[in-house]
């Protein structure tokens, strides 16, 4: 089975690597320049750099040399995943196409299945989601995700393509409870980095992590995810990795949110849109999420970082 992964930012470069111990891979970028400096440098010198790219690996701004694979990765942000399919829905028709992506599409609500479904009907979505930094896949270390596709045979297919020597995919069927695990995690990864960055500890952290946790169970019970599912790689698993390590960038956004720093505009952070769009589906559904409310209100300048604690503090006591 060919595979071809579209979008060359960390991710997508970084699965392109791993896949190519495989067999042949295609890496799509939708910049010609950036995909011919890639092809001859053999590097993603702008988003992956001091990783060599494998022979195996094609680098291409054609998008005919990547549709003509069997399976196609996904690796754009989630705000921008509806425009990427939208632009090249004719070719990309029946196709299986699996999401790389981490979030909540703020214009609509929706996670990366259902904006496949919308745009591309008759394409076979599946998801690819869990613990795991583009710098650690591409240097080799062991990662364990999920692999996420309603469709079961199909699951158990990607399952055995997309496993590599160092990629290690468990499978679902619950592509809701996949979906909400990766993009909720990174709304509480800011919150515990704001936390971190503002001196209040780690004890602090290990509350936000925990209630954040309770929040996201909640939300991806209303939506219909099933119990169990955010117990796993793609809930909690991502949410310990991400809330602690200086490798996320949710995470650094959030740092620099706790000291009052900028932070660079052009770095991906799914969880600003997603805080959003979690908080206001939570309001109009009446679901108790302060967390997430807050971390919106934090991400988009609405709170101060002292208001945002006085907020969470001062909550009526309740029980566990
Ligand atoms: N970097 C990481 O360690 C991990 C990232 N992810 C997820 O992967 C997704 C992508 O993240 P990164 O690759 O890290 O971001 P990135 O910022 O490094 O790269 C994004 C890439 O998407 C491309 N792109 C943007 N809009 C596009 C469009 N309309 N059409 C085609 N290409 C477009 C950009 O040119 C860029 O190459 C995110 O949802 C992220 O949460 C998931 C796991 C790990
Ligand atoms: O999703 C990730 C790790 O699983 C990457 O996290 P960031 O997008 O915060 O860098």
């Amino acid at each position: 089975m060919s595979v071809a992964v579209l979008g060359s930012g960390a991710f997508g470069t970084a699965l392109a690597i791993s896949l190519a111990g495989n067999g042949p891979v295609t890496l799509w970028s939708r910049n010609a320049e950036q995909a011919r400096h890639m092809q001859d440098s053999r590097e993603n010198t702008v988003r992956l750099p001091n990783v060599t790219l494998p022979d195996e690996i094609l680098v291409t701004a054609d998008i005919q040399d990547a549709v003509a694979s069997d399976v196609l990765l996904l690796a754009v942000p989630m705000q921008k995943l509806r425009a990427a399919l939208m632009e090249h829905a004719t070719v990309l028709a029946g196709k299986t196409l699996v999401a790389c992506c981490k979030g909540i599409e703020l214009s609509s609500g929706l996670g990366p299945i259902s904006v496949i479904q919308q745009t591309i009907p008759d394409a076979r979505p599946a998801l690819l989601t869990g613990p795991s930094f583009a710098d650690d896949i591409a240097r080799g270390l062991p990662t364990a995700l999920t692999l996420a596709c309603a469709d079961g045979d199909l699951s158990e297919t990607l399952q055995t393509e997309l496993t590599t020597a160092n990629l290690r995919l468990y499978r679902t069927t619950d592509v809701i409870g996949a979906e909400l695990g990766g993009a909720l995690k990174n709304v509480m990864a800011i919150g515990c980095g704001a936390a971190i960055g503002a001196g209040l500890g780690d004890s602090a952290r290990a509350a936000l992590m925990t209630r954040g946790f309770a929040e996201m169970q909640r939300f991806a019970l209303m939506r219909g995810a099933r119990p169990d599912t955010l117990m796993g790689l793609t809930g909690l698993g991502d949410l310990v990795l991400t809330c602690s390590s200086e490798l996320s960038r949710n995470y650094r956004f959030g740092l620099c949110l706790g000291r009052n720093r900028p932070f660079d505009s052009q770095t991906t952070v799914e969880g600003v849109a997603t805080a959003r769009a979690m908080a206001d589906i939570a309001a109009a559904e009446g679901l108790d999420m302060p967390i997430s409310a807050t971390v919106a209100d934090l991400s988009h300048g609405t709170y101060s970082v002292p208001q945002a604690i006085q907020t969470l503090l001062n909550r009526p006591l309740k029980e566990e």
